[in-house]
């Protein structure tokens, strides 16, 4: 059975999600044909442990916040990034520290020197795969090692994977989504007579906000992640910044019990389209979808996107947006790739 050494960059929610299914379903992994060891973590709040026999994770995991990984053996109170990532005797680095949706540092550091010194990567940060997506992804190829990122959109939801593996032989030549869990799930929250930032701390406690969770309410994150379908699934090039983009900051709750009122339901759309003349325009806004439009029904968390095809006309995934296990699980999908790759292998 393969082993895989892990190094953990970034121990927040969807980090630890992973380390508990490692730490509590080893079988989940030994029937995909490998098992996974951690031997690195580094973390703001932690500092940074490496063991290079594998970290006891039961241990680490009741660690309570603001305590530190100083006075363990190989422990230190610095995360210590830099030095984890090009010494540990880690196989996969697995990227999950806050997404900086402006030049998406330090996780493209992360990713790079990950990448150098021959590592696989696997993240759910949208950062380095919408602003340097392109460079790193050659970066990878260069040096014999996948980077994988199916969390960047979607969380668990295969969308980038499978629309490169089962759209393959279509044009695509549009999407267009729901793609922000934590404001698909605000807006829900406001329609049942909650106020935004009530409705925001029910979000942050779920595990759906980004860190700053500005950047879910006013449409950064979906930006990236409209930035990132364009570029992987229309053939753009665009920068974050070419999509014009609204967030649903402004929308009161009278607006919502007015929309409901007339049956209209507001959704924060992400969207990519293909013009007649070749270019890509993309966009973020808050719609007021009228029932029965097929994205007005999308709760919660729940994201959906609709590919528009050549031979098939719409092709619509949906699936949790957001939330820790359910982002632990895209990293998952991830190291099956890195494993299908190491193997030469075609999973079917
Ligand atoms: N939670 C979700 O639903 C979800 C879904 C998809 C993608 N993501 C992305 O996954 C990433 C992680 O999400 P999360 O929910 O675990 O966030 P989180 O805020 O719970 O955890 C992030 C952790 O990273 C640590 N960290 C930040 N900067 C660091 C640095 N420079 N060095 C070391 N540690 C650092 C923080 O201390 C924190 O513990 C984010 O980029 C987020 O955008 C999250
Ligand atoms: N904060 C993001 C996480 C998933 O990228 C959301 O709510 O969709």
């Amino acid at each position: 059975m393969t082993t895989y050494n892990l190094a953990l960059i970034g121990f927040g929610g969807v980090n630890r999600a992973l380390a508990e299914l490692i730490r509590d379903e080893p079988q989940r992994f030994s029937s995909l044909g490998f098992e996974l060891r951690v031997v690195a973590i580094t973390d703001l709040a932690f500092g940074s442990l490496v063991q290079g026999d594998g970290i006891d994770l039961a241990a680490v995991l009741a660690m309570p916040r603001g305590s530190s990984f100083d006075g363990l053996p190989g422990g230190s109170s610095d995360p210590r990034n830099e030095e984890v990532i090009k010494n540990s005797p880690a196989d996969i680095v697995v990227e999950a520290t806050f997404t900086s949706p402006v030049d998406g540092e330090p996780a493209v550091s992360h990713v790079r020197w990950a990448i150098e010194s021959g590592k696989h990567v696997v993240t759910t940060n949208k950062g380095p795969v919408a602003l340097q997506g392109t460079s790193l992804s050659k970066l990878a190829a260069g040096n014999g090692v996948r980077f994988e990122y199916e969390g960047a959109v979607m969380s668990g939801t295969p969308v980038i994977r499978l629309a490169h593996k089962m759209l393959g032989g279509l044009e695509l030549n549009a999407v267009q989504g729901i793609l922000n869990g934590t404001s698909n799930y605000v807006l829900g929250r406001m329609e049942a007579g909650l106020r935004l930032d009530e409705a925001i701390a029910e979000a942050q406690n779920l595990g759906y906000a980004e860190a700053d969770p500005t950047a879910d309410i006013g449409g950064s994150d979906v930006r990236l992640k409209v930035a990132i379908l364009a570029n992987e699934l229309l053939g753009a090039t665009i920068h974050p910044s070419d999509v014009h983009t609204t967030g649903i900051q402004d929308i009161t709750s009278d607006d919502v019990a007015q929309a409901l009122a007339n049956g209209l339901r507001w959704k924060l759309i992400g969207e990519a389209r293909r013009e007649s003349d070749g270019r890509i325009v993309a966009s973020v806004q808050p719609i007021a979808l009228e029932a029965d439009h097929p994205l007005a029904g999308i709760s919660g968390a729940t994201n959906a996107v609709s590919f528009t095809t050549d031979l098939l006309g719409a092709v619509t995934v949906s699936g949790p947006g957001a939330g820790r296990v359910e982002t632990a699980y895209a990293l998952i999908s991830d190291i099956i790739a890195v494993d299908d790759f190491v193997k030469g292998a075609v999973r079917a």
